[in-house]
């Protein structure tokens, strides 16, 4: 028998996929922002999720984390289908592009505040809600109100509210942008140390570099569609390149180019 997970009364068996999608498809209008997409990713795994802009990224992020409904096509994040609102949102946490926080609270305050949501528990969700605060560089300015925050300092508090819950799946959405070097590596960091514990992290982000770091596997999408999903080094391997020394950013840059000359 495989192991088992449990999580809030939902059993788990830990040889299925955290998320998988069958024919996934939104269409706004004419517009087919995502078509018949097929995915499966493994537990404890961070699939990177690429594509140029426009691509069907976010709109497919919303459709796994229950914001948006499919108009056709299955998906299931950790055993549970996204018309399932309320228990998929008991498995995931989500960095969007703009984090859901309030101007007036201090990153303290949004962070119990997100911690009472989750019903997690006040003195473990505090010290827990500190560490990342440290291990994040922004214990200080922890007291001050997020509307004197810089777009780096939210993204950090936008980063640490995802991953407070321990969650199954996390789905982060450029988690580096707007971050210097050093807080970028931290973040790098916390992530690895996160899948290292067991959760799954579906990653977009136009930062290739990090993608190239952190990916096991790395799906493009190119104008709704999966047009190549592999490791980033058989995506490397693929490209030509001169000196031999492809990288994830000339990988994509080739499979998107030869999209557009077919
Ligand atoms: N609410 C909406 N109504 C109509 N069309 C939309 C809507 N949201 C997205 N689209 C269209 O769906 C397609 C996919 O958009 P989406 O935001 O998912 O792309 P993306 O890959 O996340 O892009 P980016 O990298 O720029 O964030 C685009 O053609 C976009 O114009």
């Amino acid at each position: 028998m495989s192991p088992r997970h449990e999580h809030d009364g939902d059993e788990y068996d830990l040889a299925r996929p955290a998320i998988a999608t069958e024919e996934l498809t939104k269409q706004y209008g004419d517009t087919v922002a995502v078509s018949d997409l097929d995915i499966a990713i493994s537990q404890g795994t961070v699939y990177g999720f690429l594509g140029p802009n426009g691509a069907g990224k976010t709109t497919t992020i919303e459709m796994l984390t229950t914001l948006l409904s499919p108009t056709a096509g299955k998906a299931h994040v950790m055993g549970v289908p996204v018309t399932n609102r309320e228990r998929v949102k008991q498995h995931i946490g989500y960095l969007p592009h703009e984090p859901p926080v309030y101007e007036t609270f201090t990153a303290r305050e949004q962070l119990a505040y997100a911690a009472d949501i989750r019903n997690l528990d006040v003195s473990t969700s505090d010290e827990r809600i500190d560490q990342l605060l440290e291990r994040i560089g922004l214990l200080d300015a922890a007291g001050d109100r997020i509307a004197t925050y810089s777009q780096g300092m939210r993204r950090k508090v936008g980063l640490v509210q995802a991953l407070l819950h321990e969650p199954d799946v996390a789905f982060l959405d450029e988690p580096t942008s707007g971050l210097d070097p050093r807080a970028s590596r931290t973040v790098i960091d916390l992530v690895t140390e996160q899948v290292r514990q067991g959760t799954t992290v579906f990653l977009s982000s136009h930062i290739l570099s990090v993608v190239e770091e952190l990916a096991d596997t790395v799906g493009v999408l190119y104008e709704g569609e999966l047009v190549a999903e592999d490791s980033p080094t058989e995506l490397v391997d693929r490209t030509e390149s001169e000196d031999g020394q492809g990288t994830l950013e000339e990988a994509f840059l080739e499979i998107t180019t030869d999209r557009e000359h077919v």
